[in-house]
């Protein structure tokens, strides 16, 4: 299985083909919509999703709403696009008028200035257009795919905001997937206290006034993900690597962390490590979770715990300092419209990618060329692990 996106931010639209997934698997449109919804939510962003509203066009490897098992094309326009036609046009030569809104004053923290310098763009709308985190609608809607997959497969994917900024969220224990999903009030932050849902609406509000943003803390569970996916016999069939390879992908993510992480860095071994205990019912499990459902880069049964650490967004209403490209002159960075926060969107992005990577390995392991064959190996496969 693989993907690959293309697709400006303020382009005609984003592009996307996504291969592998098993043939016959019913696809329910209606929820990849409201992942894309969930996408745009959340207390803090900016203007642009009041313009667009994402709907996926499946334009190949589906018929009738089911899976053939041939390439996945998948289109999402951007509705903006016909505020900015004439500068993103990509049919038409460049015009004085069209050349308009370049930025040459490079914003810390994006890719602008080495994107400009490795590329050859002094127009670091060449960049920023790409480098923009629109492009994880497109994630966002082949991680809907992929859910769709592991949920016939019994395996549920689960996301909420731990911290933003210097608030906790008081998320510090594993909730079953279940009750977090149910608690979660899409469109708003995607947090489990509801008091502390005033105390951070009014820090957006005054980081907003004060030109400045706010990053936090994600944080998502994979349930039932079966024992033995990864290896351990080679660096680089290790699943936790590939998995945190996936979240550090995704637009302003600093840092990774599989269960406890560096907090473990900081513990005893005998606090850490998770007792190996077995039942007949249950077959071979863990009293607790503190490596985040890894042993050995093999995926171990228990739930699949990543949490992932978000930068504040980088344009600045108040901008840093930066240099004009052609001038050289001392600058404030150019602005460009932006939101104060994207926890919220992020959060759904982390669990798509996550998605993607676990049905991605499903379908390496097991025979993925239709849902009947897979469904069927995993059931086997689940039964024989219980009997080791
Ligand atoms: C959902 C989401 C929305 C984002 N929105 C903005 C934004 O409005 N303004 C901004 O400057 N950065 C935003 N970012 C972050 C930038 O895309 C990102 O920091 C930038 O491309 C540089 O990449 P890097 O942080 O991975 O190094 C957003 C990120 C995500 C995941
Ligand atoms: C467009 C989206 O996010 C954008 C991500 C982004 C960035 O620099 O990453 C900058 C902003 O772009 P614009 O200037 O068009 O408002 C965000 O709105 C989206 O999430 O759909």
């Amino acid at each position: 299985m693989n993907f690959i996106t293309a697709g400006e931010s303020h382009g005609p639209e984003l592009t996307g083909i996504l291969e592998g997934i098993p043939a016959g698997l019913k696809l329910d449109i209606d929820a990849i919509n409201e992942q894309l919804a969930a996408r745009q939510g959340g207390y803090g962003r900016g203007n642009r999703q009041s313009i667009e509203h994402d709907v996926v066009k499946i334009t190949g490897g589906v018929r009738h709403q089911i899976t053939l098992g041939s390439p996945i094309a998948l289109t999402i326009f951007n509705r903006d696009h016909k505020h900015w036609n004439e500068i993103m046009d990509p049919n038409t030569e460049e015009t004085p008028q069209n050349t308009l809104r370049k930025v040459t004053r490079p914003r810390p923290g994006h890719a602008d200035l080495v994107g400009g310098m490795k590329y050859n763009h002094r127009d670091f709308r060449n960049v920023l257009e790409r480098s923009s985190a629109r492009e994880t609608a497109m994630r966002v809607a082949i991680g809907a795919i992929c859910k769709q997959l592991l949920s016939q497969l019994g395996i549920t994917i689960t996301g909420f905001v731990k911290q933003i900024g210097q608030v906790n969220a008081d998320i510090d224990q594993l909730i079953p997937a279940t009750k977090v999903e149910s608690k979660i009030k899409q469109n708003d932050l995607r947090v489990l206290n509801n008091d502390k849902v005033k105390t951070i609406h009014n820090l957006i509000d005054k980081t907003k006034r004060d030109g400045d943003t706010l990053g936090g803390i994600i944080k998502v569970v994979a349930d039932n993900v079966p024992a033995g996916l990864g290896s351990y016999v080679n660096w680089n069939t290790k699943f936790d690597a590939r998995l945190a390879g996936a979240v550090m992908g995704v637009n302003a993510m600093k840092g990774v962390e599989i269960g406890e992480g560096f907090k473990a860095a900081t513990e005893f071994g005998s606090h850490v490590m998770d007792p190996i205990d077995w039942n007949e019912e249950q077959g071979w499990f863990r009293d607790s979770d503190n490596l985040g459902g890894f042993e050995g880069g093999m995926t171990n049964g228990m739930p699949l715990v990543i949490q992932a650490a978000m930068k504040p967004i980088p344009t600045l209403y108040k901008p840093l300092k930066s240099v004009d490209v052609n001038t050289k002159d001392i600058r404030k960075a150019n602005i460009e419209r932006s939101d104060v926060t994207a926890i919220v969107p992020a959060s759904i992005v982390i669990e798509s990618v996550v998605a993607i990577e676990i049905a991605k390995i499903i379908t390496e392991t097991f025979d993925g060329s239709n849902m009947k064959r897979l469904t069927k190996q995993i059931k086997d496969y689940r039964a024989e692990l219980l009997k080791f």
